[in-house]
């Protein structure tokens, strides 16, 4: 079986990619504050019709081109990576955290410091719990990605040990032990004040198909983020 998604290598430029990602960026950043101000705002009805009509306005103006489906995931020939629709780090995803991963490519290490909002609520007051799993499953991701292991979240378990209160909050991993095409990664979620609150464990594997490839062609594992 091969590969269940494909992705390009394009001819962009370093500029050109710098380019999108901070038009894009912005845009992303800009819909962010909407959908928090949609949540919160306490204007009256009236406005909040009016500023429909404008939302559904400049929403027609986008959908005028649109690529036909998802974003998938992008090369350029200098090896810059186009992830650009990841429901975690995507930088045109608004409905990604957002956040940035730091990888430590020498200790197969991986963490990020950012702040959850009103929009991740689950409990009063509280990160919901599948918030806490979908970033943990990104930065675990990295983890292995990093310690030069990449692979498909096989098990994600996760131990919810405290509150995790909105707000800052950051999230570390690191590869704890290899065995054969599995990488088993651990980690935590930690409060502003460094309280642990959540503590992980996933198996993360190479898939059949990519090492039928590495078989096939030799080289890496592919990685993607
Ligand atoms: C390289 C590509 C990925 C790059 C990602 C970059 C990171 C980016 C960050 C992104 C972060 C976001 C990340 C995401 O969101 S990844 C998206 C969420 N994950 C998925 O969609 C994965 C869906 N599942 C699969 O594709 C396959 O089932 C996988 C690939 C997991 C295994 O299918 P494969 O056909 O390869 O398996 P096999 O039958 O040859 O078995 C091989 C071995 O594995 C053992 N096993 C099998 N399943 C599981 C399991 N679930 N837990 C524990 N162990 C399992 C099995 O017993 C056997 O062990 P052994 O008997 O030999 O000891």
């Amino acid at each position: 079986m091969g590969a269940p998604f494909n992705y390009d290598v394009l001819d962009l430029t370093d500029e050109q990619v710098d380019a999108e990602v901070r038009v894009f960026g912005a845009l992303t950043a800009a819909v962010r504050r909407l959908n928090e101000a949609t949540l919160r705002t306490t204007v009256d009805h009236a406005t909040v019709e009016e500023v429909r009509r404008q939302v559904e306005e400049l929403t027609a103006r986008l959908e005028k081109s649109m690529i036909p489906d998802n974003f998938g995931v992008s090369f350029t020939k200098g090896g810059r990576i186009r992830g650009y629709g990841n429901a975690v780090v995507g930088i045109r995803n608004p409905n990604a955290v957002p956040l940035t991963v730091v990888q430590d490519k020498v200790n197969g290490r991986a963490s990020a410091e950012f702040e959850l909002n009103a929009l991740h609520e689950g409990p009063p007051g509280q990160v919901h719990g599948g918030v806490v799993a979908l970033v943990l499953d990104q930065v675990f991701g990295e983890a292995a990605a990093a310690g030069g292991s990449p692979g498909m979240t096989g098990t994600l378990t996760l131990r919810y040990r405290l509150n995790t209160p909105l707000g800052p909050c950051s999230a570390e991993a690191w590869v704890d032990r290899r065995d054969g095409i599995k990488t088993i990664v651990k980690g935590e979620l930690r409060r502003a004040d460094g309280t642990v609150t959540v503590t992980a464990e996933g198996i993360f594997i190479l898939p059949r198909w990519a090492r039928e490839e590495i078989a096939k062609n030799g080289g890496t594992p592919p990685q993607f983020e």
